[in-house]
């Protein structure tokens, strides 16, 4: 059994959005393979807040069950969060259905998610021990749906400005290009981690000292350590760190390197055209590599994700990596 599931850009790539049938109700949510919670805006969720957003209602579920007293509140890196309560349903995704999924219902939310109206919620892809639901910490769907899957893997395969996909219990080897390379992942802090063994700049020499990173999908840049990021940016002549803009910017017209991390024996290059993230309306461009804030590991979000394919293996705790 496995599932397959749609995974389609907001502008500017900042976040995919995938459909989730739950209790019968379908709702876009933001898979997230930095968290662990899968929540929703519902009927719980002020009517102040819920503004233009699909809404899960429980009442009208005949699956749903409360769990009573539980509740949650997770707070992202970003500075976003929400809290709320708890209960279980059938979840479906991709034609894949877990029976007993916790689900949890935002009684808040922050601003972030109350005006980005595409978003319905979180379906968290980290591991378990992240979860946020108290007393009894709840596992999240790719943990729950493990047993029933063919391979215990998930599979990322995400574009720039056109859907991708979202595949759970198979490889799909007509979206990649020749082998997986696989590396092991350190699951100790809940993240899909791994280290990274050295970088390049555009067809520079690979040097630097190895680094940790996790993979996060639901990260929308490429964060790493700031002696990387000078480094990279010093290869762009206009390249400057705008407090305006919040990073690093730099003209439009500018050409702007690949970055190739390497990772074990494999070379994952990520093309300069997904580096030069987005414009900034005044001829100058944000960049796709901005600083990872010096929390001690890089976040290799979608502007990564998008060039390479990926699986993230549960089953033997490890990441595949392959150009497409
Ligand atoms: O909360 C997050 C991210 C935010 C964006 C969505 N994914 C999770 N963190 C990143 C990984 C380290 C801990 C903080």
């Amino acid at each position: 059994v496995g599932g397959d599931v749609t995974a389609t850009p907001e502008s500017d790539d900042n976040e995919y959005l995938c459909p989730v049938t739950i209790g019968g109700q379908t709702l876009n949510l933001d898979f997230d393979s930095g968290s662990s919670d899968l929540w929703v805006f519902s009927t719980s969720t002020p009517s102040s807040e819920q503004q233009s957003h699909t809404i899960y209602n429980p009442a009208k579920s005949s699956t749903f069950k409360e769990l009573n007293g539980f509740t949650w509140q997770i707070s992202y890196g970003d500075g976003s969060g929400a809290s709320g309560t708890v209960g279980t349903d059938t979840v479906t995704v991709g034609g894949l259905t877990v029976k007993n999924q916790a689900v949890e219902l935002a009684t808040a939310v922050s601003s972030e998610f109350v005006t980005d109206s595409a978003n319905n919620g979180l379906l968290g892809l980290a591991w378990s021990n992240l979860n946020t639901v108290e007393p009894t910490q709840q596992q999240t769907f790719f943990a729950n749906a493990g047993p029933q899957l063919q391979q215990n893997v998930f599979t990322a395969d995400l574009r720039h400005d056109q859907p991708g996909s979202y595949d759970f219990g198979f490889i799909d080897t007509s979206k990649f290009q020749g082998n997986l390379n696989y590396v092991p992942v350190d699951n100790s802090q809940g993240f899909w981690q791994f280290t990274v063994d050295g970088y390049a700049v555009g067809d520079g020499a690979t040097g630097g000292n190895s680094f940790s990173a996790i993979a996060d999908t639901g990260t929308t840049l490429l964060l790493l350590d700031d002696n990387i990021v000078s480094d990279y940016y010093s290869q762009i002549s206009s390249a400057q760190n705008s407090n305006s803009a919040g990073g690093f910017v730099f003209d439009c017209t500018e050409d702007v390197p690949d970055l190739t991390l390497q990772i074990g024996d494999y070379a994952a290059v990520v093309p300069g055209s997904l580096l030069n993230f987005s414009q900034n309306g005044d001829g100058t461009c944000f960049g796709g590599i901005q600083s990872d804030g010096g929390q001690g590991f890089a976040i290799l979000g979608d502007v990564f994700l998008k060039a390479q394919f990926t699986v993230f293996d549960q089953g033997n705790v490890q990441l595949g990596f392959a150009p497409k």
